[in-house]
């Protein structure tokens, strides 16, 4: 493979996204294609012309009630002190709802108006005046009549509307064909089994639903390694057959990333970068009159470039405006910090706490696929801006309807594994009710209550003074505020170490010594004060610790460290060694409490909360993981 002549390219452009993204819809110009379809199938789809009624409706005159049909004339003289008497036949007939009236008539009298004498004869004591509950032809629907414009989208009632005008067959436009590459020679299939430097393809999938969603038609191909034949041969096939070409991954500076050379070689580029961020190594070029697309490989720069330049390519094809999301003003609980001369997109968690919606970021890194699936909304900080200041109010993007975001209980504090199974609880008895969590550890978790910005905090800090949890920190970090400690669990912490424990771990001095490769839990985690307690305790310095620096943010991120490493440990509680399969060691018992404001506690959705963690179910679930006990019939402290 000729691979020199694709030198890495290290300098991309900063190109502003609205400049590259008029450059690609000018050079596109893409047009509808119109196809008919039968009615039945076409919900969603848009329209490419007009539709015109090829029938009335009703193409009769119809009854609207169940009764007789009458001459209005005849009837004039009925009075109450005057009964007029019809006779069947010449002067009224029996319908139903929707019958068609005899010719000879026009008005329709209700049944319930109507007194009958005998098999022949009717008495009426009201006249009827004419056209009375008769639905004349055309009421609904005139033949002729313009039912739909071009570019609609078509719904479920559109479509009865379609074949009540007795159209059966509706022109729409055309699903464009949008050709989804995934390259990378590291990427293998999720069925396929995982070896070190592989990684599941999973970008295609997301892509191609997203197309779909929009009203494109997706192909999503197999992966095409990073050769450069091979990637040639992918974008020419592509372009042959379809509307828009996708490809992904190598766009950057990498040794491997070909895909800029090759589109210059085949045909145009336009753009190599763009002044976003994430999402910066964009590719947009043109091969044979066809725009292709080169969407960076981590996902969440992946999915917005999908988002910035091809559906709006979607949308030209299908002459659609492109949909724009509801926005929500809200406050930002932290300090946003932005690229000057970049638009910056930051997903963001918004919580309604004390009757504002208070946002805060998601991490910022573009490989964690996670802060999509939890983003409330996005916070677009334009290029001239450096960011914001914690306490600003912004307008941030929905990515989530605004009552499930108003309905959300938002969890601060520590992490701990049974606040998944209270969500799952708490979602199986309300399903209109989640619970949003963010593990910051127990300090930021008692910050957030003070600051308003969650609902509840686990927490699990010890004094190391009186060596009791919890209640000494809040009395002085929330002193004066309204909030109630409840005793949630007691649960054990204690050393994870590798099966066997082979290097005899059981106390800090022992840590120490065998110089084991400590994988550490954040500044204001309670796990971590008791580490810091255990050092002082043994008179044990941080640097004699190997790996004190590292630190990570939860329990189970400890044990996935320990997991496969024969020299490492961790401090953590029971369940996330027994996740990953390793030994356990002992260490102290503690009191994992959660901490809410007095005025969430005692509202509807705090005493749901309560009611879940004192359910029989709740209990049941935390007992099959072991190594907890949830504190029965637990009295609130309130402080
Ligand atoms: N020296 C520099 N390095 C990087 C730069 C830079 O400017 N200078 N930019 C960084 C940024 S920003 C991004 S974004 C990425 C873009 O990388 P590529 O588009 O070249 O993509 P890869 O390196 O091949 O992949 C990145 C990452 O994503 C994974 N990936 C790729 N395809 C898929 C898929 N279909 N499904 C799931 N995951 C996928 C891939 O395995 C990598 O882990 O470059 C930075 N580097
Ligand atoms: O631009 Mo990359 O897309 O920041 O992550």
């Amino acid at each position: 493979m000729d691979e020199k002549r694709y030198q890495r390219k290290i300098y991309l452009e900063d190109k502003p996204r609205g400049e590259a993204v008029n450059e690609i819809l000018e050079a596109a110009s893409l047009s509808p294609k119109t196809e008919f379809i039968p009615t039945s199938e076409a919900l969603g789809r848009i329209t490419s012309e007009p539709v015109f009624a090829k029938v009335s409706m009703p193409h009769f005159h119809a009854s609207a009630m169940d009764g007789v049909a009458v001459n209005a004339e005849d009837t004039y003289e009925a009075h109450e002190q005057r009964p007029l008497h019809l006779s069947k036949g010449e002067q009224f007939v029996y319908v139903d709802t929707g019958n068609a009236i005899p010719q000879q008539f026009n008005a329709v009298i209700m049944i319930e108006n109507v007194q009958i004498l005998d098999d022949e004869t009717i008495e009426i004591i009201e006249p009827a005046t004419p056209w009375q509950h008769i639905r004349p032809i055309g009421e609904d629907i005139v033949q002729e009549e313009m039912l739909f414009p071009q570019g609609h989208r078509l719904r479920p009632a559109d479509l009865g509307a379609l074949l009540a005008a007795q159209i059966t067959e509706v022109p729409v436009a055309k699903k464009p064909l949008v050709t989804i590459i995934p390259t990378g020679s590291e990427l293998i299939q999720a069925e396929s089994s995982l070896t070190s430097g592989k990684i599941i393809e999973f970008n295609g999938t997301v892509f191609a639903n997203y197309i779909k969603e929009w009203g494109g038609e997706p192909d999503l191909k197999a992966i095409v390694r990073d050769e450069p034949e091979n990637i040639k041969k992918a974008l020419l096939d592509a372009v042959e057959v379809s509307d828009i070409v996708v490809i992904n991954a190598g766009s950057s500076a990498g040794s491997k990333d070909y895909t800029v050379h090759i589109i210059a070689e085949l045909g145009t580029v336009f753009t190599h970068g763009v002044a976003t961020r994430p999402g910066k190594p964009v590719i947009l070029g043109q091969i044979n009159g066809k725009i292709v697309v080169g969407v960076p490989g981590y996902p969440v720069s992946a999915y917005l470039a999908l988002e910035w330049f091809v559906r709006p390519l979607v949308c030209q094809y299908l002459q659609i405006p492109v949909p724009k999301r509801q926005t929500l003003e809200v406050k930002l609980g932290r300090r946003i910090v932005s690229t000057m001369g970049a638009e910056d997109f930051v997903r963001m968690n918004i919580g309604y706490v004390n009757g504002q919606f208070i946002a805060n970021p998601l991490t910022r890194a573009a490989g964690v696929t996670m802060s999509l699936v939890r983003a409330d909304g996005l916070l677009v900080v334009s290029p001239d801006l450096l960011g914001y200041e914690q306490g600003d109010t912004v307008e941030i993007e929905l990515l989530r309807p605004l009552e499930e975001i108003r309905n959300s209980i938002v969890f601060s504090g520590s992490h701990d594994l049974t606040i998944d199974l209270l969500s799952s609880q708490l979602k199986r008895q309300r399903n209109d009710m989640r619970i949003v969590s963010s593990h910051v550890g127990s300090m930021a978790g008692v910050m957030a209550i003070r600051k308003g910005e969650a609902h509840v905090a686990g927490i699990h800090l010890l004094d190391p003074e009186t060596k009791e949890y919890n209640v000494s920190y809040v009395k002085k970090l929330l002193a004066g505020q309204e909030v109630v400690l409840y005793p949630f669990l007691k649960r054990t912490q204690g050393w994870i170490v590798p099966k066997g424990n082979p290097l005899k771990v059981n106390d800090v001095a022992g840590l120490a010594e065998a110089q084991a490769e400590y994988a550490n839990r954040q500044k204001g985690a309670g796990t971590r004060i008791l580490f810091d307690l255990l050092l002082k305790e043994q008179r044990i310095s941080p640097e004699q610790i190997n790996g004190y620096d590292r630190e990570m943010f939860s329990h189970l991120s400890v044990a996935a460290e320990v997991k496969g490493n024969e020299k490492a440990a961790g401090l953590g509680i029971y369940p996330a060694a027994k996740a990953m399969n390793l030994d356990f060691i002992p260490v102290a018992d503690e009191s994992y409490d959660l901490l809410m404001t007095k005025a969430f506690f005692e509202s509807e959705q705090g005493r749901w909360l309560v009611s879940i963690i004192q359910s029989e179910a709740f209990k049941i679930e935390v007992d099959k993981i072991g190594g907890y006990a949830v504190a029965s019939d637990a009295e609130p402290i309130y402080i």
